[in-house]
């Protein structure tokens, strides 16, 4: 089997990570890509090794200059995120696909890195003003930090036309549906030529 590559993208807030924890739970051939991130851990609610690997910015420049990236992003001032190129060979290995959720620029990035082995799908929200009730009520962050993330947002959705596919995450059971059904027809059909 020829391992590929899933990437769900989107301004911070659209819900791409709902959905790809739903895909996770739905797709047994699926395996999550854990980024490397330089940001504090969120308390309990996350665990090193498996949302993140919690690294220093000093070991974070360490694995760019020995190029273990594929593709990394300082995503919010001076917190730095990175795909590894390790992480997609574990996956590969194990005989799965790799699902992978990272901002807007390090989706195209990774499309362009891997080609046509690699679905990229934009998760657009139904509205700026519900992207921001969203990150309000996540209640994860700060009130600078939800502001940076709406400037942010306006400025990614130009992306979406460079997509392979967009999923509209309005009601989320009938986004979850539709990235499923683009997952699957994605991992079942030839392999890419590469
Ligand atoms: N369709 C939806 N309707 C209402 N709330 C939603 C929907 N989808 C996700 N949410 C909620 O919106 C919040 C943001 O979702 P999520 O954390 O998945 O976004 P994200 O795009 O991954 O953001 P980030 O890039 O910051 O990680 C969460 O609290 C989530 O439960
Ligand atoms: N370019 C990359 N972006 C990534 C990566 N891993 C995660 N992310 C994105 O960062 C933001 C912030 O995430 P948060 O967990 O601090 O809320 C979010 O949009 C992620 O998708 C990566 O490896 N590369």
């Amino acid at each position: 089997m020829q391992g590929k590559i899933i990437v769900f993208s989107a301004p911070s807030g659209a819900g791409k990570t709902t959905i790809v924890h739903r895909l996770m739970e739905r797709v047994p051939a699926l395996s999550f890509s854990i980024s490397a991130c330089t940001r504090d851990r969120r308390g309990r609610a996350e665990e090193n090794g498996k949302d993140y690997y919690f690294i220093t910015a000093d070991e974070f420049q360490d694995k760019i200059r020995r190029d273990e990236f594929v593709e990394w992003e300082e995503v919010y001032e001076g917190a730095f995120y990175g795909t590894l190129k390790s992480e997609i060979e574990r996956i590969w290995e194990s005989g799965k696909h790799a699902i992978l959720d990272v901002d807007v620029k390090g989706g195209l990035s990774i499309k362009d890195f891997y080609k046509d082995r690699a679905l990229a799908i934009f998760v657009r929200p139904p509205s700026i003003e519900v992207l921001e009730q969203r990150l309000q009520a996540r209640a994860t962050d700060s009130q600078s930090s939800i502001s940076s993330r709406v400037y942010k947002a306006k400025f990614e959705l130009a992306f979406e036309d460079r997509f392979d596919v967009t999923v509209v995450n309005d009601n989320l059971d009938e986004a979850s549906d539709q990235a499923e059904k683009l997952v699957r027809d994605f991992i079942s059909a030839e392999p890419a030529v590469v």
